[in-house]
C-alpha cells in the first residue's frame, strides 16, 4: 500500500518496510541523461531489495511516461495530449472520402466529421510502453483522462480536448500500453499483456481535475451530479472497461469534498457501480492535501484516505509516518482489516495479471527501442496531424500555405521557439517544469526542420527578435515565426491573462506588419492572439509537439496536408472563459472542431 520515490529508497527500505512501490516523480532519475542500462540496473537492484522479504512479492515501479518516456534522456517525446486530440483521420483514404460524402453529402476535407485518429493514439501506446520497459519499468502514470474546460488551467495541455467525446476515443491509448484485452477476458479486471512489452496504465486524475473554478490547479470543480457524471465521468467508463489497471485520484474537490476523501466516487461509483477491480493510488502527498493546510492532521488524513477507498498511497517521502499511523489504526479498529484486504486484494491482482510475479525483474533486451527511428517517425507523423491551421493567407483566392521549399531570395526564420527543443517539448521533459535549450535531450528544432526541408539553393536566415528595420531591409520572401509559451507543469502553470510571454508579441508585429509571414504557436492551450491576427498571414496551432519539429516543416512546405482540427475552443478574449463547445452565447474566435486543411503538393 506504500509507494515512495526513488530518492528516498534503496533495497534495505524495500526490504525492511515491505515497501510495495516505487515511483519516479518529475524529473527523478537514477543519475543525470541515464541510459537504459542504469535504469534498467537501478529497478533490478531495488526489485531484490523485495524479493528477499519472505514472501518475496515484487514491489512495482510507476513513472509518469505522459508524452513518451519524458524522464529518460535520448527517448522520442510524442506531442502533448492537447495536440493529439486535435488529430483527425486523414482524407487520403478512400473508405474517409466516401463515408463523410454519404454522411454529410460534403467532400472530406471541408467537413468537420472528419474521425478522429485513435489509433494513432494506440500506436503511440505501443511505441510509449516498449521506451518505458527498455528502462526496465513496467508502469506509467498515464494516460491523463481530464476533461479541461478552462485553459487558465496549468494543466490543460496534459488533457485531450474540452470535449469528453474526444477524451473517451483517446482512451484508446490504454489498449496500446497494456494489450488488448483477449475475448472472453471479464470487463473491468485489470489487463496488461506480458511478453515484457506492455505496461501497468493509469487513468486519472479521478474525477473533475479539468473542471476547477477559473482552472485553479488542485481547487474546487462546482457542477452538479449531471455534469460530472456527463462531462468528466465518461473516459473512466471507458477506462475501465479496456482494462485499465489503475487510477490515479485527483487533488481537486467536488463542490467543496476533497476527491482524496471522497468515499461515495471513489468507493461506491468507481469500484462498487462501475466495478472497477483494479488498484486506486493516491495522488503525491495526496492524502496529505485533504486537510488545509497539508499535512495539518496527518492521521486524519490516513484514516480518510484509506477509507474512502485508496489502495496505494503515493506518500512518498515520510513512509515510517504512513505505515505506523496506518498500523496503528488498524491495530485499533478505526480502519477495519477488511478495508486493507480490500487494498492488498487489488495491488497482488495488478501485479499477478500483469506477470510481475514470474517476471520481476527486467533486461536490456529492449533497450535500442528508446528514442528509435521507428518511433520518431511515428511521433513526427503525430505533429503533423495534430497541427491546426487557423488562418492562411489574406483572402481564400491567395493562401500562403503551403510555402514553396525553392525562394528567390532568402528565408527569414524568427522568434523565441525556433531554435528550442526544449521549448517545442514543454512542461513534463526531462524535468518535471521543462525547460528551455537544445542540449536537454535527442531531437529537431522546428529551425533544423526547415533547413533540412527547402531546396537545398533557398537560403534560411534565423534571427530570434528582429526589429522592423531588420526585416525592411532583408529583402525576405517569406517568414516563418515560431513563438508561444516556455515550459511548465501543474500550478506554475495557471494563467489569468494567456498572453504570449515577451517578445513573441513584438517578434509577430516586427516581422508580420512588413512580409508575409507565416506564425506557428507553439503553446499548451490557446493564448491571446485575436489582436494579431489580420496582420499574420497564415497561423498554425503547433501545441506543444515535442522532439520532432520534423513534422512541422512536412506540413509547412506541402510534403503532408494539414488535417488538424482544434480539440479546444480558442477564445477572443480571456473575459469569455470559461467558454466551451454547446455553451450559450459561444462567440469564439476560432470554434472547436476548426481547422483549415491543404492539399500535399509535393509527390512522395
Ligand atoms: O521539493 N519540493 O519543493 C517539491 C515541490 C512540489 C512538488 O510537487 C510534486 O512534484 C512533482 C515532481 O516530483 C510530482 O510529480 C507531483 S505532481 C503529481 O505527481 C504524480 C507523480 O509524479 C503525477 O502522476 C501526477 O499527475 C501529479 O499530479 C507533485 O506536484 C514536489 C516537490
Amino acid at each position: 500500500m506504500v509507494q515512495i520515490d526513488l530518492t528516498v529508497a534503496t533495497p534495505e527500505v524495500l526490504k525492511k518496510y515491505f515497501i510495495g512501490s516505487l515511483l519516479s516523480g518529475g524529473g527523478v532519475v537514477p543519475a543525470p541523461r541515464a541510459s537504459a542500462e542504469i535504469w534498467v540496473n537501478t529497478v533490478n537492484g531495488l526489485q531484490n531489495g523485495s524479493l528477499s522479504t519472505r514472501l518475496g512479492i515484487p514491489m512495482i515501479y510507476g513513472i509518469d511516461a505522459v508524452h513518451g518516456h519524458n524522464n529518460v534522456y535520448n527517448a522520442t517525446i510524442f506531442p502533448h495530449n492537447v495536440g493529439l486530440g486535435a488529430t483527425r483521420q486523414s482524407c487520403r483514404s478512400w473508405s474517409e472520402k466516401i463515408r463523410i460524402l454519404l454522411q454529410v453529402g460534403k467532400a472530406c476535407e471541408r467537413s468537420k466529421f472528419q474521425r478522429l485518429d485513435p489509433l494513432l493514439v494506440r500506436r503511440i501506446g505501443e511505441a510509449t510502453a516498449l521506451e518505458v520497459r527498455a528502462t526496465g519499468i513496467p508502469y506509467v502514470f498515464a494516460p491523463c483522462i481530464a476533461v479541461c474546460r478552462d485553459p487558465r488551467w496549468g494543466r490543460c495541455y496534459e488533457s485531450y480536448s474540452e470535449d469528453h467525446k474526444v477524451v473517451q476515443a483517446m482512451t484508446e491509448i490504454i489498449p496500446g500500453l497494456q494489450g488488448d484485452i483477449p475475448a472472453g477476458f471479464p470487463k473491468g479486471v485489470p489487463f496488461v499483456d506480458y511478453y515484457g512489452t506492455k505496461v501497468a496504465a493509469c487513468a486519472k486524475h479521478f474525477v473533475g481535475d479539468g473542471g476547477t473554478h477559473k482552472g485553479i490547479n488542485e481547487n474546487n470543480t462546482v457542477i452538479d451530479y449531471h455534469g460530472l457524471l456527463s462531462i468528466h465521468m465518461p473516459a473512466y467508463y471507458d477506462s475501465v472497461i479496456k482494462g485499465v489497471s489503475t487510477i490515479m485520484v485527483s487533488y481537486s474537490s467536488w463542490n467543496g469534498k476533497k476527491m482524496h476523501a471522497n468515499y461515495d466516487l471513489v468507493t461506491k461509483f468507481l469500484k462498487n457501480y462501475l466495478k472497477f477491480r483494479g488498484f486506486v493510488i493516491s495522488d503525491w502527498q495526496g492524502i496529505d492535501k485533504i486537510t488545509n493546510p497539508p499535512h495539518a492532521n496527518y492521521s486524519y488524513s490516513v484514516q480518510a484516505g484509506v477509507l474512502a477507498g485508496i489502495d496505494m498511497v503515493m506518500v512518498p517521502y515520510n513512509y515510517t509516518e504512513f505505515i505506523d499511523d496506518l498500523t496503528y489504526q488498524v491495530e485499533n479498529n478505526i480502519i477495519p482489516m477488511s478495508r486493507i484486504d480490500d487494498a492488498v486484494r487489488r495491488i497482488l491482482r495488478v501485479k499477478f495479471t500483469m506477470g510481475l510475479f514470474e517476471h520481476p525483474l527486467a533486461d536490456l533486451s529492449l533497450a535500442h527501442l528508446v528514442g528509435c527511428k521507428m518511433h520518431r517517425e511515428l511521433a513526427r507523423e503525430a505533429v503533423r496531424k495534430s497541427l491546426v491551421l487557423l488562418k492562411n493567407g489574406q483572402s481564400p483566392e491567395e493562401p500562403l500555405l503551403p510555402l514553396p521549399k525553392k525562394t528567390p531570395t532568402s528565408i527569414l526564420v524568427a522568434g523565441s521557439h525556433a531554435d528550442n527543443l526544449g521549448y517545442q517539448c514543454g512542461g513534463w521533459t526531462m524535468t518535471w517544469q521543462g525547460q528551455g535549450g537544445n542540449n536537454i535531450t535527442s531531437g529537431t528544432t522546428i529551425l533544423d526542420a526547415i533547413k533540412a526541408t527547402v531546396d537545398p539553393t533557398t537560403n534560411v536566415v534565423y534571427t530570434e527578435n528582429p526589429d522592423l528595420d531588420y526585416v525592411r531591409d532583408g529583402s525576405f520572401s517569406y517568414a516563418i515565426v515560431v513563438v508561444g509559451e516556455t515550459p511548465y507543469a501543474e500550478t506554475a502553470g495557471d494563467s489569468l491573462n494567456l498572453t504570449i510571454p515577451f517578445p513573441g508579441q513584438t517578434t509577430i508585429q516586427n516581422v508580420c506588419s512588413v512580409i508575409d509571414c507565416v506564425v506557428v504557436l507553439i503553446s499548451g492551450r490557446p493564448v491571446v492572439i485575436e489582436p494579431y491576427v489580420p496582420v499574420i498571414g497564415a497561423l498554425v496551432a503547433a501545441w506543444l509537439p515535442g522532439t520532432e519539429g520534423q513534422g512541422v516543416a512536412d506540413v509547412l512546405f506541402g510534403d503532408y496536408g494539414f488535417t488538424g482540427k482544434l480539440s479546444r475552443t480558442w477564445f477572443k478574449n480571456v473575459d469569455q472563459l470559461p467558454m466551451n463547445v454547446g455553451d450559450e452565447n459561444y462567440d469564439p474566435l476560432f470554434p472547436f472542431g476548426f481547422g483549415l486543411t491543404t492539399h500535399p503538393v509535393n509527390a512522395r
